[in-house]
This record gives C-alpha cells, sequence and structure tokens, in this order.
C-alpha cells in the first residue's frame, strides 16, 4: 500500500483561512488521526484527499501519483481510488446490501463473477456476509455502518478516508465498532486517515495522531507521547483532562532538573522539570499543565516520596462516578480538579504532585 503525504495545504472559504499550511505524511498500512474541536478543518482536510474539495495551494499525493500540485495537477476524485466512509452511511436504500458494493465495482469495470467473489470477501471481513440480501433498512445502524465500510474497502482502495463513521452509533454500540474497526484495519493492512473530534475513539484507535485547532495542525505524534507531552496548553486541555494553572517562573534558579513557578493566586508553589529555556525564563509568565489524575489526594504527608511537590488545597466538591471520586479543589482563588478512587471527607487536603507530571509552558511575549 502507497503512503499518503500532504503538504502545505492552505484552503479558504470566501476570505475565511479554514487550513493554514497542512503538512503530514501517513505511511503504508498506517492508521493516522485527524482530531479537534468542531470547526477546526479535519473534514476540509479530508474533503481536500478526497478531491471533495480543491485547496487553494499544497501538494497531496499517493506514493508517485500526484493528485494535486498547486499548479495544474488536479485528479478528479473518482480517479483516486480511494476509500469514503463517512457518518452518515450513504447506502442506496432501493438495492441489496450486496448490489449497494456491487456499485463501485461496475464502475471500475470488474467482471461479474470476480464482483461477486469480492463482494462476499468484503462483507465476510465485517461479518455481514449472511445479511448479502437484505435491503439497508432491515439493518441496525451498527449493520448498515459495517456495510458502508465493506463498501469502502470492497474494490482494494490505496487509502481509506473515513469521517465520523462511527458517530451515529449509541456509545455501547461505538465500542464494539471501534474495536472491530481496529481489528480489520490490522488484518486488511490498508493505509487510514480518520476523522473524529472524539479523543477517546482517536487515541484507542491510532497509531498516530493530528491535534487540529483553529485550521493549524498543534501536534503530530502516538497517541501516547500527545497524552504524555502535549506541545502546548491547548493541546494538553483538549486531550484527557488537564488543569492549565497560571502562574509565573520564580527568581530562584533551580536545581538544574527543575524550576519552581509560583501559582497565581495560590501563593504556593510547583517545582516543575526544566525545559529548554526555562533557565532564562525566571519572572516570565507560564501556564502549567497538570493531569487531574496525576494528582495525589493526601490526608497525611509524612511518607510523602522526597522531591514531590506538597499543595494544600480545600475540597469544595466530590462527585461520585462510579469507577472513581472527582474532586473539586480551591488553593486561594485557584481552582483545580482531581480523582482518586478513594471518598475523602476532609474539607482540607493535601496534593502530591510529582514535578514530571507537570507541564511547563511559557507565555510568548
Ligand atoms: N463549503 C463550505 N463553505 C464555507 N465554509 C465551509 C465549507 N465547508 C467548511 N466550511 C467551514 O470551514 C471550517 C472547517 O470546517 P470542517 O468541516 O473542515 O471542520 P471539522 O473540524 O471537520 O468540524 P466538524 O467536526 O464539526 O465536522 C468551518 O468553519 C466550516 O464552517
Amino acid at each position: 500500500m502507497p503512503e499518503l503525504v500532504v503538504e502545505n495545504l492552505v484552503k479558504s472559504f470566501g476570505g475565511n483561512a479554514v487550513l493554514e499550511d497542512i503538512t503530514f505524511t501517513v505511511a503504508d498500512g498506517e492508521f493516522f488521526t485527524l482530531l479537534g474541536p468542531s470547526g477546526c478543518g479535519k473534514s476540509t482536510t479530508l474533503s481536500c484527499v478526497a478531491g471533495l474539495e480543491n485547496p487553494d495551494a499544497g501538494t497531496i499525493r499517493v506514493g508517485d501519483r500526484v493528485f494535486f500540485d498547486g499548479r495544474s495537477r488536479t485528479v478528479p476524485p473518482e480517479e483516486r481510488n480511494l476509500g469514503l466512509v463517512f457518518q452518515s452511511y450513504a447506502l442506496w436504500p432501493h438495492m441489496t446490501i450486496a448490489d449497494n458494493l456491487a456499485l463501485p465495482l461496475k464502475l471500475r469495470k470488474v467482471p461479474k463473477d470476480r464482483r461477486r467473489e469480492l463482494i462476499d470477501d468484503a462483507l465476510a471481513k465485517v461479518d455481514m456476509l449472511p445479511l448479502r440480501d437484505r435491503y439497508p433498512h432491515q439493518l441496525s445502524g451498527g449493520q448498515q455502518q459495517r456495510v458502508a465500510l465493506a463498501r469502502g474497502i470492497v474494490y482494494s482502495p490505496g487509502v481509506l478516508l473515513l469521517d465520523e463513521p462511527l458517530s451515529n452509533l449509541d456509545a455501547k454500540l461505538r465500542d464494539q465498532a471501534r474495536s472491530w474497526l481496529k481489528t480489520l484495519q490490522r488484518e486488511v493492512g490498508i493505509t487510514t486517515v480518520y476523522v473524529t473530534h472524539d479523543q477517546v475513539e482517536a487515541m484507542s484507535l491510532s497509531d498516530r495522531v493530528a491535534v487540529f485547532m483553529d485550521g493549524r495542525m498543534r501536534q503530530v505524534g502516538t497517541p501516547a507521547e500527545i497524552y504524555e507531552s502535549p506541545a502546548t496548553p491547548e493541546v494538553a486541555g483538549f486531550i484527557g483532562r488537564c488543569n492549565l494553572l497560571a502562574g509565573r517562573v520564580d527568581p530562584d534558579p533551580g536545581d538544574g532538573t527543575t524550576v519552581r513557578v509560583e501559582l497565581t493566586g495560590s501563593g504556593q508553589h510547583l517545582r516543575v522539570p526544566h525545559t529548554a529555556g526555562a533557565g532564562a525564563a525566571a519572572g516570565r509568565t507560564a501556564t502549567v499543565g497538570l493531569r487531574s489524575e496525576r494528582i495525589t489526594l493526601a490526608e497525611h504527608i509524612d511518607d510523602a516520596p522526597s522531591g514531590v511537590n506538597v499543595l494544600r488545597a480545600y475540597i469544595t466538591q466530590r462527585s461520585y462516578t462510579g469507577a472513581r471520586f472527582e474532586y473539586e479543589l480551591t488553593l486561594g482563588d485557584l481552582t483545580l480538579q482531581a480523582e482518586s478512587a478513594i471518598s475523602y471527607d476532609a474539607r482540607e487536603i493535601n496534593l502530591l504532585i510529582r514535578p514530571e507530571d507537570c507541564h511547563l509552558y511559557l507565555t510568548t511575549a
């Protein structure tokens, strides 16, 4: 399977810049996800790859085939040999499942005998072979989604493009669909670009994720890289539950591995890792990113590990979520979210925070 290369893609609608300098490469067989909030440009990027939209500038190619080069070349969508699956299953209601799959094969002039073989093979891959002669209205939403996916792969496209394909399914079905979609993609080994605003979906399915915001790509990395080392406060805030705490880097130069940050409005300090440039940052305003599940609540601090930050906070709210308790805490004017498996009744509590769980973002002037 070929790799997909997108370079310096730019697109605007009616003078509004929607994509600014989008560049990424999806490797052979990779599951690559465009993740971001609504309206950030994910679908427009996918539509440009599919040929449903023309970018204003940039390059798109799959292997050696240039689809768009910003100058003379634009390959029409039907000649790009891409598999497309959208949120709406877009099955023809008056055709059986098998006939729905036959359509793209007929367009590609695949002989009848071979068509049957390919259709049955694709339906078997999504466990829908026994229902090949039913009509779409005789299937559940989840089953229709499987058929839409089978139709997306039946003609062995070079790249599979999926735009929020699971978002019409209810929560439980979506979990199941995630699991079989991942298995299917591995089995078929097809280079895949997946669009979603659901970070859990992105994290659990993808080899790599590109985080989109306001028409720009903010970070590309494996799910673990994005979760553990978010590049900006915005990425940190979008992925998982992350506290973003305003502060100022202390004039104390720190111990070489950490610097001290005074948290605004709390009168308390956090030692955070000494990131590049932070040594010269004394007095600079900054944001500290801290995931809620990385805060340990403790009534006593006698056995707190050395080097760990200890802050004093008030519990203002406690919510039971089944698996754990979610806490809202205040430190002076500052509000923090934390999680714990333990239910604390005390009003005042200690927060144990490892420096390595803090991400320092210096405010740019
Ligand atoms: N055909 C169009 N004409 C004008 N504006 C458009 C068009 N298509 C998209 N836009 C605008 O471009 C921006 C990006 O839209 P896009 O659909 O790519 O975002 P998205 O990240 O996929 O969002 P969602 O998850 O809600 O689908 C939005 O502000 C949208 O309103």
